[in-house]
């Protein structure tokens, strides 16, 4: 049965052709070579780190919110505390852009994610020059060689990595990479459905292999930040909560709580 995952992938072949039809735009860019490291901010952190999504629509909830304005919010995500910043540049199911990516860039600065399903290396050149400084790859999405492959090209354009898992499987796979940054996705991409239990089921291994933990997506209260701190998370990605929030400075202030009194 084709996955909605499936969907998105075959779609980016289009996305892929445009990006290598626009390949000279990448020199006529001049990219900056500041340093923003989320690994590090997460190191030295010792309350939990939050990565703030812009996130227009997804194919999941259909429009979520469309009319915010992307610099505003990056502007907002920053005033209030947030760590990191994950933008979302896939068109046809998120409606996000590269554009939406460089508008964030010159709006804060701190670390930009570009969430995408990266499944080819032009799209991380075009991360990096729009301003990204972190890149996500999906662990369900890519084969182990191209896993490799394109992890290699993230780090040695200076771009961290978010590796995400879902499963136990996907876990291996990626523990057999040395990314230090894992990503635990409490969404199944295949099904759609959302639970904590995916970051409570995979912890231990991650905490064990000495790596940063990352957990992702269906966290909105105060309840689902001490179920993931509890169990070790270093960070959580958070979107649709906070792209629809009427009191946004208290919902990310609510989460930056202390990691040493959380883990057991
Ligand atoms: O809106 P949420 O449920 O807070 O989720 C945010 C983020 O985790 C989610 O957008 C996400 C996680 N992994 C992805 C991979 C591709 C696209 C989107 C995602």
């Amino acid at each position: 049965m084709e996955t909605i995952l499936d969907k998105i992938i075959a779609k980016k072949s289009e996305t892929i052709e445009a990006l290598y039809k626009r390949k000279d735009e990448l020199k006529t860019i001049v990219q900056s070579n500041e340093k923003r490291s989320l690994l590090n901010k997460m190191k030295q952190a010792d309350v939990l780190s939050v990565i703030a999504e812009f996130k227009r629509a997804s194919p999941s909830k259909g429009d979520i919110n469309v009319e915010k304005d992307p610099t505003e919010q990056a502007k907002m995500y920053e005033l209030y505390g947030a760590d990191a910043i994950s933008v979302l540049t896939d068109t046809p199911f998120f409606k996000g852009s590269y554009e939406d990516l460089a508008k964030v860039r010159e709006a804060v600065n701190l670390p930009i994610l570009c969430k995408d399903f990266i499944v080819d290396k032009i799209q991380i050149d075009f991360a990096k020059a729009y301003g990204a400084d972190l890149v996500l790859l999906i662990a369900a999405a890519l084969e182990d060689e191209k896993l490799h492959e394109l992890y290699t090209h993230a780090t040695k354009l200076g771009l961290e990595v978010l590796l995400e898992v879902h499963n136990e499987e996907e876990l291996d796979r990626a523990l057999k990479t040395d990314a230090p940054l894992i990503g635990v996705n409490n969404r199944n991409l295949k099904t759609f459905e959302v639970t904590l239990e995916t970051t409570e089921k995979l912890a231990a291994k991650i905490k064990e292999s000495g790596r940063y933990m990352v957990s992702e997506s269906g966290i909105s209260t105060f309840e689902d930040i001490l179920k993931v701190t509890s169990c070790g998370a270093n960070a959580v990605l958070v979107g649709e909560t906070f792209m629809k929030a009427t009191d946004l400075e208290s919902k990310i202030k609510e989460m930056k709580v202390s990691l040493r009194a959380e883990i057991k």
